[in-house]
């Protein structure tokens, strides 16, 4: 069995969509108000002294780059060689995170309350 926790993050930021057809509204300069959650998880015999998988506020430094990094800026540019799609964001965000924090299984990327995509191992 496993226990897994996770946080949520907001950040804005603006997006272009490459290779759709001319006439999809993603196509154009557009932005969303981004959610993240981070989920981390641990065996049953894992978790910490205090019976964390790990302490919420150890992703502080999550936030921070977050809001220093991404929020209120071009994902284009952000995200480099990547089309910024929900998909590539979370994959994009696990594979940077997943050293500081070992125990992250999965990264959800909501462009809208209706919509999500999740990068997960
Ligand atoms: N699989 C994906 N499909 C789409 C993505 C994506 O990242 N992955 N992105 C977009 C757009 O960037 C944007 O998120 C629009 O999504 P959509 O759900 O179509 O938004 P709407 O508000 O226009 O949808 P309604 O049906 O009007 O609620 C598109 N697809
Ligand atoms: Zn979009």
């Amino acid at each position: 069995m496993t226990y897994c926790i996770s946080k949520e993050f907001h950040f804005s930021a603006s997006h272009q969509l490459d290779g759709l057809p001319g006439d999809h509204p993603c196509g154009r300069l557009h932005g969303h108000n981004y959610v993240v959650s981070m989920e981390l998880s641990a065996l049953t015999d894992e978790l910490d002294d205090v019976g964390f998988v790990r302490d919420y506020g150890d992703l502080r430094d999550f936030k921070v780059w977050l809001d220093d990094e991404v929020d209120h800026q071009h994902l284009n540019k952000v995200v480099g060689d990547r089309n910024p799609t929900a998909e590539n964001l979370a994959r994009w965000l696990f594979e940077r995170w997943r050293g500081r924090y070992p125990e992250l299984v999965a990264v959800r990327v909501a462009e809208t309350p209706k919509t999500w995509a999740e990068y997960r191992r």
